[in-house]
């Protein structure tokens, strides 16, 4: 491990802080500095405002991510589904096309692989064996000051991280040394690689990377900053609220809109700490009720919460009738609900809005995550999905849009998340139901306009140069936003491309 004044050098180079860009020396409000989460983190050194990038950040390595149920795609490219796909006949990878096989990326990635002695050949129901251990095998190719990074972050060395590399000796014989730097690239991806985003709609192959500077922030359910990729892998992290000097810098782990018992949960079992923020030791999570079940009482339409939710054992009580309820009865509940939703795969958006209107809120509260979850698939879906495009869209749904658009940004307000990208996102969707609702309706556009202009203008402070931005998040700032001075009918023509 490096010492704490080794790192902060190691980064300050890896951020290119130490080079002077036209005639600039680029500094940074924030230090690497011991937690008093425990570890390390990052530390503001100055009052830091929202908006203000805090950092660019590149990955040490990246590649596909290692679920089992990842969709396999070409290694290069990601793209998925490709009818030209084929296997590289000296190492077997996944490829689309020859301009992929012929880049460095494949070249590095098959040299390492076709060095490899093969001990069994991979049968074709295990070909994601490779994809799967990808990403760690790239960690060979860093040179000694990159790996000497690579084993400064913190790295949860439990066995049930590296088992894509355990997997993978089976077929290959592997140099311990290789396999031993292949297995800490396993737990160090485990504990600090971010999911990469796509491009908006796009569907590629599921890529993460390790980009060492923001390993370094710890989590907090309500995090002072967001993230976004661009096209070239780049990851920018900007603050979403004030921070003050001498306050932690935050990322999240996990779901914005998970209730406190999925986000701790998950939380202890992929990177091994029990949060305890405020939204954590708040049962009612800023009053959103985001993990909130019914009362178990017939006669009682009230709302269960953990009495004490940094205790998993606590029990829950009823906010209506006071009714308590053991943990494990929840626990149950809980159960049955997760496995409810991991049997459900809706095939169209009638069977999701049929599902979310009538038959989910039998079971859990309005509030309750699974039908924000639901809610958000619909509003994504509405004006964008074949058949649900917005000419298409009636004007009941097109009034559901609108109002689970500010019902959701309600509950984003709620939780205190600030600027996240989320909030762009539903305020971009917002935007576009009410400037549906305009060109629908002429007359109405007067009254509407100060919040189609300024919807679309925050989403676009937020969303700007995300890779993962809706396309015309531009153009409809520029007809549609503030300061336009085109008639009325010329800035609706690009509602009717
Ligand atoms: C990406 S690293 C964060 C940087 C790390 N603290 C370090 O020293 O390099 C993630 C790990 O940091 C620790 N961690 C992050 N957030 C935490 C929190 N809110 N409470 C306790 N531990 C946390 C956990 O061990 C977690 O697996």
């Amino acid at each position: 491990m490096l010492s704490l004044e080794q790192l902060s050098q190691t980064v300050k180079e890896h951020l290119g802080l130490n080079e002077f860009v036209d005639g600039i020396q680029y500094t940074c409000k924030w230090t690497i500095d011991e937690s008093p989460l425990g570890g390390r983190g990052l530390i503001a050194s100055e009052d830091i405002m929202p908006g203000e990038v805090l950092f660019v950040d590149r990955p040490l390595i990246y590649g596909p991510r290692s679920g089992a149920n990842v969709e396999q795609g070409c290694t290069v490219c990601g793209k998925l589904d490709s009818d030209t796909s084929y296997k590289c006949d000296k190492c077997s990878l996944l490829l689309c096309s020859e301009q992929c096989q012929n880049t460095n990326i494949h070249f590095n990635d098959c040299g390492i692989i076709s060095r490899w002695n093969i001990n069994t050949p991979i049968e074709d129901d295990n070909s994601n064996v490779l994809s799967r251990s990808l990403t760690p095998i790239r960690a060979l190719m860093l040179n000694d000051d990159q790996r000497i990074f690579l084993a400064s972050l913190q790295a949860h060395r439990l066995p049930q991280h590296g088992a894509e590399i355990r997997n993978l000796k089976q077929y290959y014989e592997i140099p311990e040394e290789e396999e031993q730097l292949m297995l800490l690239a396993c737990c160090a991806l485990d504990t600090n690689a971010y999911q990469i985003a796509t491009a908006y709609g796009k569907r590629e192959m599921s890529m993460r990377g390790l980009y060492p500077v923001s390993g370094l922030m710890n989590h907090n359910c309500v995090p002072n900053t967001r993230y976004y990729f661009n096209g070239d892998l780049q990851m920018t992290v900007k603050a979403v609220k004030p921070i003050r000097a001498g306050t932690e810098i935050f990322s999240c782990y996990s779901g914005i809109l998970w209730g406190t018992p999925a986000r701790r949960t998950h939380l202890y079992k992929t990177k091994h700490f029990l949060c305890k923020c405020d939204r954590c030791s708040d049962p009612t999570e800023g009053g959103t009720l985001l993990g909130a079940l019914k009362c178990f009482s017939t006669e009682c339409s009230g709302n269960l919460l953990p009495i004490d939710p940094l205790k998993s054992s606590s029990p829950w009580r009823c906010l209506q009738c006071n009714m308590r309820v053991p943990d494990e009865n929840v626990r149950a509940v809980q159960g049955a609900l997760g496995s409810l939703m991991g049997s459900l795969n809706f095939e169209s958006v009638q069977e999701l809005e049929s599902f979310l209107i009538n038959r989910i809120t039998k079971y859990v509260p309005k509030t309750n995550q699974i039908v924000v979850d639901l809610q958000c698939r619909l509003i994504w879906a509405f004006g964008e999905v074949e058949g649900y495009r917005w000419h298409e869209l009636s004007e009941s749904r097109l009034a559901l849009k609108e109002s689970l658009c500010r019902g959701t940004l309600r509950t984003v307000a709620a939780l205190g998340v600030g600027d996240a990208h989320l909030r762009g996102l539903l305020l971009y969707h917002l935007h576009a139901a009410l400037a549906e609702r305009a060109r629908r309706s002429p007359d109405l556009y007067e009254e509407i306009k100060s919040e189609i202009e300024s919807t679309i203008e925050q989403a676009y402070i937020i969303l700007q140069g995300d890779i993962s931005a809706p396309p015309d998040l531009e153009l409809r700032r520029r007809y549609l936003g503030p300061g336009c001075d085109k008639p009325q009918e010329e800035r609706f023509f690009i509602l009717d491309a």
